[in-house]
């Protein structure tokens, strides 16, 4: 049986992943049961908001799911994520905590990019102004893509003198050598095709090899740029300079702490928050019929700051959004089984 899917969130240092996972992982009481029993310190299940069928049927109030829950025709669908630590410039070639990120990654199956688009950390996260973020997308794929060469290049010769003894097709030579990134054939295969006019393996230089690992990658580690900290003056500019550079990138913008924040004045009872969504309703709104707690003028004033700053500019803190997006990268195809389609039982 195939594995579930896991979702690595990577990125330089204090560019926010942690808090992005957290903004992720705290599901209200509202949960059910889930299937990962043993969670290792940087792993965590993060909850994806899909539609639910029951809502296509009228369905809301038999639905009861096994795993994860279903609000008002949401189902919040549990998904493993692995926050990989670690990673700066010149890792692939040991600095830092060195290739301990790389192996961690290994086991994902699609990234989030957690870019800090404010320019307030440099490339090693120490605390600057005015940095370019945007080199930071360019050297994140360069570490990895770097890693998986060198891993390559070490034992090129073999590989090409296997090759050429076993007449094996490029494919199965490849699988191979990729075979350990969690790859299968038909990913090895995807990222073949893609390449044209693609000499012969024994005819590979450094270039070709580098266009293999770039092709590979695409497809062995999609990835999903969560654009992070959008909540700062200076990250307008970056976030345009990064969206023009890059136009066909999965990007959306986040607020991570911000999801924090609410999260957490929504579990005290201050405000009610649906996830995902521009609206927050405090007692002023809702009146004392809501049960909600009344927040002083200190709290009102970030909430009010939080609506104008991220929440009515954005849409929302973007953190359910990029969940979706990098699920989207996946192909996954929810199934909602029942017992019984007159009924809808169990
Ligand atoms: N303004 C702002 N700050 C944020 C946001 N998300 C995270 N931060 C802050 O950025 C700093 C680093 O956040 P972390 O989540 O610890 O970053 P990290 O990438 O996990 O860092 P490492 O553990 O060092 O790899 C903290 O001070 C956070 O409060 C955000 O959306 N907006």
């Amino acid at each position: 049986m195939p594995r579930d899917p896991l979702i690595g969130i990577v990125g330089k240092p204090s560019s926010g992943k942690s808090t992005t996972l957290n903004s992720l992982t705290d599901a209200n009481a509202k949960m059910g049961a889930f299937p990962f029993t043993t969670i290792d310190p940087n792993r965590a299940t993060g909850y994806l908001q899909i539609d639910c069928a029951c809502a296509r049927y009228g369905k809301e109030d038999l639905c009861k799911p096994n795993y994860g829950w279903c609000s008002k025709g949401k189902r919040h669908v549990p998904i493993e994520l692995l926050d990989v630590a670690g990673l700066i410039p010149g890792a692939s070639q040991g600095l830092g905590l060195g290739n301990k990120f790389l192996d961690d990654l290994r086991q994902a199956d699609a990234l989030i990019h957690v870019v800090d688009v404010s320019g307030t950390t440099d490339s090693n996260g120490k605390a600057t102004r005015g940095y370019d973020p945007l080199q930071d997308i360019e050297w994140l794929q360069d570490e990895i893509r770097l890693w998986i060469e060198g891993n390559l290049q070490k034992r090129w010769g073999t590989i090409v003198r296997r090759h050429t003894a076993t007449k094996s097709p490029i494919v199965e030579t490849l699988r191979a050598q990729f075979g350990g990134y969690g790859a299968n054939m038909n990913m090895i295969a995807k990222a073949v095709d893609s390449i044209p006019d693609l000499p012969p393996l024994e005819e590979w230089d450094n270039e070709w090899i580098t266009k293999m690992v770039k092709a590979f990658m695409k497809v062995k580690f999609p990835t999903v740029l969560a654009l992070n900290k959008i909540d700062h003056p200076d990250a307008d500019k970056n976030v345009s300079k990064i969206l023009l550079k890059y136009p066909d990138t999965r990007a959306v913008l986040t607020s991570a702490i911000t999801e924090v924040f609410l999260r957490k004045l929504a579990k005290q009872n201050y405000i009610k928050y649906e996830e995902g969504t521009e609206f927050i309703d405090t007692l002023e709104d809702l009146g004392e019929e809501s049960g909600l707690k009344p927040l002083d003028e200190k709290l009102m004033q970030r909430v009010e700051n939080i609506r104008d700053l991220v929440l009515y500019r954005f849409g929302s803190t973007g953190v359910v959004q990029v969940l979706q997006e990098a699920a989207k990268v996946l192909d996954l195809v929810p199934i909602f089984t029942v017992r019984n389609i007159q009924t809808f039982t169990e």
